[in-house]
């Protein structure tokens, strides 16, 4: 039974899929303090917030078993995303299902601080009627600067040319292709800032983003200009907004989100000029209910180690590509684990290349499996989410190729370990019909099934080696279940591969590698 703890409202329609799932118990607790927290996450084995529960490094560590961290809705800078990753935890977001509600709101705030709907509502409510004090401005062919031009940005461009705005985006993706599409046009950030009559930022909150309009891009902005936030407090510098209303600067700042949620009384408030919504975007009966369906599922996926698309912290991989690369996942995880257990030293790069037919597909999943086949050898706890970034923190270079040739195979992946101490090379593909196949090691072709106990040995080709191995063996009760020796010349260097039945000693390793023939003996557990 998978424990899945919900900590922030979400839709209760939306997560009937989880509430009814035979294989998951749900326990919804929200407004938790941390200490709580802390004690609710540690054997939750999935989380599911918004952007109320902060998860920080603490409460990723206070978590035993936690195998994903589904977050409803878009932004995910409430979650420490590298502690996760580190722990080998997946987080997904649900992207798509709040889009329109969030530019929906923005336009909202975009008309509202046009016609100063909010202040004028608070002076008429009061038994006023001042209707001087409430003229506002059009929209219409008015300049409105979208800074980044992702979902939401490209939703309210949208809205604004059927308003008759002219609208100009920064992104640093932005192609003229798509800006035409949008129907926007493609800009630099200096001409957005210097251009506009409003300004909306529509970007994730990054070390990047973070003060992205500063009291420097105040200064450059036009005058009377009026600026919007509905993305996420930080991205606009507070403190620079309040100082640019005060000098004139900025005739009206519409916020959804604040640097620090739920802000108080902020400094902000006391400014006519300012309207502002408490993290609203995202709140729709529509939106919640189709990030709830979203992230349920994709948690559900994660659970029973299905398929999903929305991971945060691992590059997205259509589903076809998907569907293509499964044949190749046992493969590719048992050379990894294979080649690693070849090696010795202390490990220092892992070179992935494939060849043949794999050269056309997109093997990055691949090459991550692999990590995780042969840093588990090392490591009790890692994952494909966390190979990567245990690589890189061990100082292990990854290095990923392909190449054309794969010597009569329709396709090849070769794993080459190097250590302080030696380079080992291990090939294997996919026989049809026969499954994963490891075809070389090192210089010598073999043809080895990759499972259960297998004996590696280097030695002289010399009459009378192999059977001394057996003997040697059947001394110890050890029944060789398959052998194959390769070989380069006559009377050389060479190998024997064998699939014994059970695991090999260290001290039946010492006795074999006293044989005279004998290099050395690496005992292999796939
Ligand atoms: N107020 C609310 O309730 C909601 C707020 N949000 C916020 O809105 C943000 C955007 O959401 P989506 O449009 O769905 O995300 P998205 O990922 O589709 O779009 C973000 C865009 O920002 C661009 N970008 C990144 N760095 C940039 C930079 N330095 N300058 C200019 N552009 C940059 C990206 O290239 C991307 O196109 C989310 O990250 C979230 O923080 C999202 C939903 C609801
Ligand atoms: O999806 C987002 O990024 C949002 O900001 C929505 O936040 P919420 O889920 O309403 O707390």
């Amino acid at each position: 039974m998978f424990r899945v703890l919900i900590t922030d409202p979400l839709s209760r329609q939306g997560t009937e899929q989880l509430l009814n799932a035979p294989d998951v118990e749900v326990v919804q607790k929200t407004d938790l303090k941390k200490e709580e927290l802390l004690v609710e996450v540690a054997d939750a084995d999935a989380l599911i917030v918004r952007s109320q529960t902060q998860v920080t490094a603490d409460v990723i560590q206070a978590a035993r078993k936690l195998k994903a961290i589904g977050r409803a809705g878009v932004g995910v800078d409430n979650i420490d995303v590298p502690a996760a990753t580190a722990r080998g935890i997946v987080v997904v977001n649900a992207p798509d299902g709040n889009t329109i509600s969030t530019a929906e709101h923005t336009f909202a705030m975009l008309i509202s601080l046009a016609r100063n709907i909010p202040q004028s509502y608070q002076s008429i409510i009061r038994g006023e009627w001042k209707r001087k004090d409430y003229v506002g401005v059009e929209l219409n062919n008015k300049t409105l600067g979208i800074l980044g031009l992702g979902r939401i940005g490209a939703e309210l461009a949208k809205r604004a040319r059927a308003f008759h705005m002219n609208v100009v985006a920064f992104d640093p993706y932005l192609t003229e292709e798509r800006a035409e599409k949008v129907g926007v046009r493609k800009a630099t950030m200096d001409e957005v800032i210097r251009s506009s009559d409003f300004i909306t930022v529509h970007t994730p909150l990054t070390k990047e983003t973070r003060h992205l309009i500063d009291a420097g891009a105040f200064a450059r902005m036009k005058d009377g200009v009026r600026v919007l936030n509905c993305a996420r407090g930080g991205i606009i510098d507070e403190r620079a907004l309040y100082d640019a209303i005060q000098t004139g600067k900025v005739a009206g700042a519409a916020l959804d989100v604040f640097e620090t949620e739920p802000p108080g009384q902020h400094p902000l408030f006391s400014l006519p000029q300012v309207i502002a919504t408490p993290h609203l975007g995202a709140s729709t009966r529509e939106a919640q209910q189709n990030v709830a369906v979203d992230v349920s599922e994709e948690i559900l996926h994660i659970l029973r180690d299905e398929p999903f698309k929305n991971a945060v912290n691992l590059p997205s991989i259509p589903a076809e590509l998907q569907e293509k690369l499964r044949p190749y996942q046992t493969l590719a995880e048992k050379l990894g684990r294979f080649a690693i257990q070849t090696a010795e030293g202390a490990l220092e790069e892992i070179t992935i290349t494939v060849s043949g037919e794999l050269t056309e597909m997109d093997t990055a999943p691949l090459s991550r499996i692999i990590l995780k086949g042969a840093l588990s050898h090392y490591l009790s706890d890692v994952n494909y989410v966390s190979a990567p970034y245990l690589a890189r923190e061990r100082g292990v270079k990854v290095t990923e190729q392909k190449v054309s040739r794969s010597h009569g195979f329709t396709h090849l992946i070769h794993v080459g370990i190097r250590t302080d101490a030696k380079e080992t090379l291990v090939s294997g593909t996919l026989l049809n019909g026969l499954g994963p196949r490891i075809v070389k090691i090192d210089q010598y072709s073999v043809d080895v099934q990759p499972d259960g106990h297998l004996l590696l040995i280097h030695h002289h080709d010399r009459p009378g080696a192999i059977g001394r191995v057996g003997t040697i063996l059947g001394n110890h009760d050890v029944n060789i279940a398959t052998m194959q020796v390769g070989r380069k010349d006559i009377g050389g260097r060479a190998i024997m591969m064998l699939h014994v039945d059970k695991p090999i000693s260290e001290e039946l390793l010492k006795t074999l590698e006293e044989l005279d023939e004998i290099q050395n003996v690496t005992a292999i557990d796939l």
